[in-house]
């Protein structure tokens, strides 16, 4: 009998991206705090005479459904590593903006990962499946744990962090994405002759997730990255403006963007200021999600 197994998989937003100088192999060293929200891809593997990808959705026409989809990637992963033929019909149900800041890709290739690694019994450790990730790209193990965590290195070294409560997020997603290997080259052409600081989580930070504090998580989110994606995109500072002006408490770039954050008080907030963004005429569309998230996980 022919079986599936789906896993839905959040996107992430990070709370802090400070960002270090460029290493020699080009990555940067961060002190990322990733935190999962609520908008989710659905990845579902059925076994099929060979690799095939499909993508549904508003974005599926910007994915690719070649082996450069880090959905195939993972499969094609973790069939070498156990030695069987990567034979599935990966189906990705997507409703993460595509090339946001969002780590949509990476949550497709940990949804996917998990999802054929349930499908073909392979016994992997989680330890096992976190070293696939780390290869497949720096967002892709978080994808796989969610939550709140600190990931440093290239982001892919994490630790789990604990999150006292739930916090209220608007997503305004912009026409078109933005290029994170770009966002890093424009962050290195602005700090070009600067002394870069080694990046270290805020304190601050760390402390207002634990308390659950949404007035004091607003005053100390930070991105590192935000002035290199303002370059690239000057038009996101309309958006940030907007959502500010309709009562956020704090507005930020997501990622290398160009989807932009509002942290919120509350549900009635949220969707006060989502209603605003749409209104507004500086953004495709607006989302409301509540953070943290469970990682990816077998629905
Ligand atoms: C910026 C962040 C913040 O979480 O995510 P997005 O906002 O794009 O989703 C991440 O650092 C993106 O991680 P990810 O998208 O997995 O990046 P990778 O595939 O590992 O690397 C893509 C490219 O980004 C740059 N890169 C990535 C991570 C890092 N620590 N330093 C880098 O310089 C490099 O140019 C690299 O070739
Ligand atoms: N499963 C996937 N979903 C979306 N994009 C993917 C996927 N696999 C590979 N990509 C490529 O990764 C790029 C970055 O997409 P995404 O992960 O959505 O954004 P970001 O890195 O900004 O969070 C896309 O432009 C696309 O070419």
């Amino acid at each position: 009998m022919t079986h599936s197994v789906t896993v839905r998989v959040p996107a992430k937003v990070n709370a802090q991206l400070a960002v270090g100088a460029p290493r020699p192999d080009g990555f940067h060293d961060l002190a990322n705090v990733f935190l999962a929200v609520g908008l989710h891809d659905e990845v579902t593997v059925t076994p099929a005479d060979e690799l095939r990808v499909t993508c549904s959705g508003p974005d599926a026409d910007q994915v690719p459904l070649d082996t450069t989809n880090l959905a195939a990637r993972a499969a094609i992963a973790l069939a070498a590593r156990h030695g069987i033929e990567p034979a599935v019909h990966i189906h990705i149900a997507k409703d993460i903006p595509v090339a946001g800041g969002m780590a949509g890709g990476s949550a497709d290739g940990a949804g996917a990962l998990l999802a054929c690694d349930a499908l073909w019994s392979t016994g992997a450790t989680r330890d096992e499946l976190l070293a696939i990730c780390a290869q497949l790209g720096s967002d892709v193990p978080f994808s796989l744990i969610g939550g709140a965590a600190l990931g440093v290195g290239r982001g892919e070294q994490l630790t789990p962090l604990e999150v006292g409560g739930t916090f209220h997020w608007v997503f305004a997603v912009a026409d078109g994405g933005l290029s994170t290997p770009a966002v890093y080259g424009e962050f290195d052409r602005l700090t070009a002759g600067t002394d870069v600081p080694e990046p270290a989580p805020s304190p601050a930070l760390l402390a207002a997730l634990r308390d659950g504090d949404t007035a004091a998580l607003a005053d100390v989110l930070g991105n590192d990255l935000q002035p290199a994606a303002l370059s690239l995109r000057p038009s996101l500072a309309d958006t940030l403006a907007a959502g500010t002006a309709a009562g956020a408490l704090a507005a930020l770039v997501s990622g290398s963007g160009p989807t932009t954050a509002f942290l919120v008080s509350d549900a009635e907030s949220a969707h006060k200021v989502a209603d605003a963004l749409r209104t507004s005429g500086t953004c495709r569309e607006a989302r409301t999600a509540v953070a943290p998230a469970p990682g990816a996980t077998v629905v």
